[in-house]
């Protein structure tokens, strides 16, 4: 199980404890590298990704131009100094509007590039000493390796590569990897004490690692391109935003494009009509750069500026938990799930299953019973296994063979039994059904007390695990486990969001139901094989749900490949760890429930930024059209009493400007977070982010209008 202390449980609500960052990011470097980066992004094949903002540019190009020449698209009547003033005005925040949405994207993709680089500098060639088949050992640098080759590691030495140990037991600091200085052991045979990782240091003896990955595809090269976002593609929600906010940009090109010749015929109405002649002020209202800049003042350049930033916000949000998404779409699909599947034991519980007591049936002593589990235990290298043995000893039992002679019979999920075959006898202990179809296999009875004793155990809460020698049943150890702390507020909180969360077990159904009910999960599924996980998560996809699953184990590979959130332990196998979509570095499987919420978090933060940029973009419609009409005489539509249409547009296009980095925070942070279902996020977020979406341009347009010195 997991190498971290399983009791290290944050509690809901309560402040974040403050992860280990495996390399320390410094702020300001982020920020200084994030202005240099700023200016990167202005390259014309990098802005076109972004339609929105690639309008911008464009337009800050035609603004530059008709700055240097302000009579390019034709004669306009007003003093050309002053136009080229102005036009110069327009070019000026136009351009700053681009380099504040670069400089969004890059304060966000900052950490994952400092991390990336601290990572690298792990990532410095070795001499590895392969082991050649004749015993000799080669000194080669560690980029020579192949997958398959054998190494000898001492300790102080790096691990060359990635590998699984097949000799020895040592202890390796992987700090550079999980951020945790604690180390861990690490030795032959057991799926996840086995596997070692390239980059980490040997600290104590020898190993000899097999190595698992060829050079530039080890673990840690697949987090340096990924914290890097160097694999960082569009996931199919921002595509589809991507693709709304261009169809937005070209409804606003069309209106905009109809206001010369609209302005023309309200100008000829007002002459004939009233004998003004508005024309000139309409024609310099709407000349080029103005028309730009109503264009850009219109089309949502605020989220544009924002998307990409809070897709990498998420995603390092993520990584700040220590977990690793492979994908921005794993980090989304976390915020879209509905059904979170869980196991009990390590999970649910402190997984530390004891023995707390032996409980004799069958007319058998205590002393007896304590016997028959110290044979049954004595090969069962399991946490509960050397928990049996230490109670029975304690209780002065004794084996009165010779052990080198007896052989064990390992647990499995699939047989829920484990055991000792000895001088012809079979010692076996499981779960009680397993046991009962053991003895009854062998021609024995089932003690009717046996089920009392099973009864008690399992509405404690407890794991009943009945022993027998052959067809005799002597007893029931009663392997007490715990809930974690604060999960039952946590999984309120889900349910508040509309996610249903069931808990699997291998255990029976009473003690199944005992701690669901003390958790607070939804559903349990008892007795549950390795193939109930997958068919499980299959029926919930069925009913168009998307799941969650963590796990650790190669019997748990194809569940997490198959659930639409897999969050594997980085203690677990390298099957599991390749078939899920998240590890998580502290491999503690209740992080599935923060990863959720961050999930939806970046959901939420994303809706409610593209609601607010779309009202400010029909406020300042509102706010500006009405200017350039008024320009033109007719000064009752001009209600906010802004000194000009000049003065409008410009105050509009600061405001456009400035609301971007304004927001960068926000993006990053992600808007506060209720657990509330779908629904009444949406409503909420429609009432404050697009009624203050409404109001803000009004307000922030007016004060700068005010400050302007334009007449
Ligand atoms: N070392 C062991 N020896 C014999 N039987 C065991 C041992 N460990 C567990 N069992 C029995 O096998 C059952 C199934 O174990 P399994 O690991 O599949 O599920 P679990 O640990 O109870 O639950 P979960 O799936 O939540 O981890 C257990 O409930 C217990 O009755
Ligand atoms: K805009
Ligand atoms: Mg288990």
């Amino acid at each position: 199980m997991g190498t971290i202390d399983k009791q290290k449980i944050r509690v809901p609500g309560g402040p974040r404890d403050e992860r280990k960052h495996t390399p320390k990011v410094d702020r300001r470097g982020i920020y200084q590298r994030a202005i240099r980066e700023s200016f990167v992004k202005l390259d014309p094949r990098i802005v076109v990704k972004n339609p929105v903002m690639f309008v911008v540019w464009l337009g800050t190009i035609v603004t530059f131009l008709v700055t240097i020449d302000p009579n390019l698209f034709g004669t306009i009547a007003a003093d050309s100094n002053q136009q080229r003033l102005l036009n110069g005005i327009i070019t000026f925040i136009l351009f700053f509007t681009v380099l504040f949405a670069n400089f969004a994207e890059a304060v966000a993709e900052g950490r994952g590039k400092a991390q990336a680089d601290a990572l690298r500098s792990t990532r410095t060639d070795t001499i590895a000493r392969k082991l050649l088949p004749n015993g000799k050992i080669e000194e080669i640098n560690s980029t020579e390796l192949r997958r398959g080759d054998l190494v000898k590691v001492v300790a102080g030495d790096m691990i060359p590569a990635d590998g699984e140990v097949t000799q020895g037991i040592g202890s390796v600091d992987e700090s550079a990897i999980t951020g945790e200085s604690a180390p861990v052991l690490k030795q032959p045979g057991s799926d996840i004490a086995s596997s070692v990782t390239g980059g980490t240091r040997l600290l104590s003896d020898e190993l000899i690692v097999r190595i698992t990955s060829d050079p530039g595809q080890g673990f840690i090269d697949r987090m340096i391109a990924l914290v890097e976002g160097a694999e960082r593609t569009k996931t199919p929600n921002e595509i589809a935003l991507t693709v709304l906010l261009a169809v937005l940009t070209q409804v606003f090109l069309i209106v905009v494009a109809t206001v010369p010749p609209f302005a023309g015929y309200i100008a000829n109405f007002i002459s004939v009509a009233f004998g003004i002649d508005a024309g000139n002020s309409l024609r310099s209202g709407a000349s080029v750069a103005i028309l730009i800049s109503l264009l850009v003042a219109l089309i949502p350049t605020t989220i544009g500026g924002l998307l990409s930033a809070i897709g990498i916000a998420g995603m390092d949000r993520v990584a700040q938990f220590n977990v690793i998404a492979t994908s921005g779409r794993a980090v989304e699909a976390c915020g879209d799930v509905n059904t979170l599947v869980l196991d009990k034991t390590g999970t649910i519980t402190l997984g530390n299953r004891l023995a707390d007591e032996f409980i004799p049936t069958n007319g058998h002593s205590m002393q007896e019973v304590g016997s028959v589990c110290l044979a049954a235990s004595i090969f069962d290298e399991t946490p509960e296994g050397r928990s049996i043995v230490r109670l029975a000893e304690k209780l002065g039992a004794k084996i009165d063979f010779d052990t080198s002679k007896g052989e064990g019979v390992e647990f499995s999920a699939r047989t829920r039994m484990s055991g000792t075959d000895i001088n012809g006898e079979e010692y076996r202990k499981g779960a009680v059904e397993a046991i009962k179809g053991f003895v009854r296999s062998r021609g024995g009875q089932v003690p009717a007390a046996l089920d009392q004793a099973y009864e008690r155990v399992s509405r404690l809460g407890g794991t009943p695990l009945a022993v027998c020698k052959g067809n005799d049943i002597y007893g029931v150890i009663y392997l007490k486990d715990i809930v974690k702390p604060g999960l039952r507020e946590r999984f309120d909180q889900l349910r508040r969001m509309g996610v249903k969360t069931i808990m699997l077990t291998g255990d029976n159904r009473i003690t199944a139901s005992v701690i669901a009910q003390e958790a607070g999960v939804d559903d349990f599924i008892a007795e549950a094989t390795p193939e109930d996980k997958i068919d499980v998560i299959r029926s919930e996809q069925s009913q168009g749900k998307l799941v969650a699953m963590t796990g650790d184990g190669t019997n748990d590979a194809p569940a997490l490949a198959q659930a639409n959130v897999g969050l594997a332990m980085n203690s677990g196998t390298q099957a599991a760890k390749e078939a899920a979509n998240m590890v998580d570095l502290d491999s503690d499987p209740t992080k599935l429930i923060d990863l959720v919420t961050i999930g939806k978090q970046l959901l939420i933060t994303r809706g409610a930024l593209t609601t607010f940029s779309i009202a400010n973009d029909i406020a300042k419609y509102f706010a500006i059209i009405p200017t350039i009409f008024a320009a033109a005489g007719i000064g009752a539509l001009n209600v906010m009493g802004l000194k000009s249409a000049q003065s409008a547009i410009v105050s509009a296009l600061i405001y456009n400007a400035l609301i971007i980095p304004a927001l960068i925070p926000l993006a990053l942070r992600g808007v506060q977070f209720r657990p509330l279902t779908a629904d009444q996020l949406l409503q909420r977020n429609i009432l404050i982010y697009g009624v203050g979406g409404i109001i803000a341009p009004f307000i922030a347009i007016k004060i700068i209008d005010i400050i302007l010195p334009l007449s």
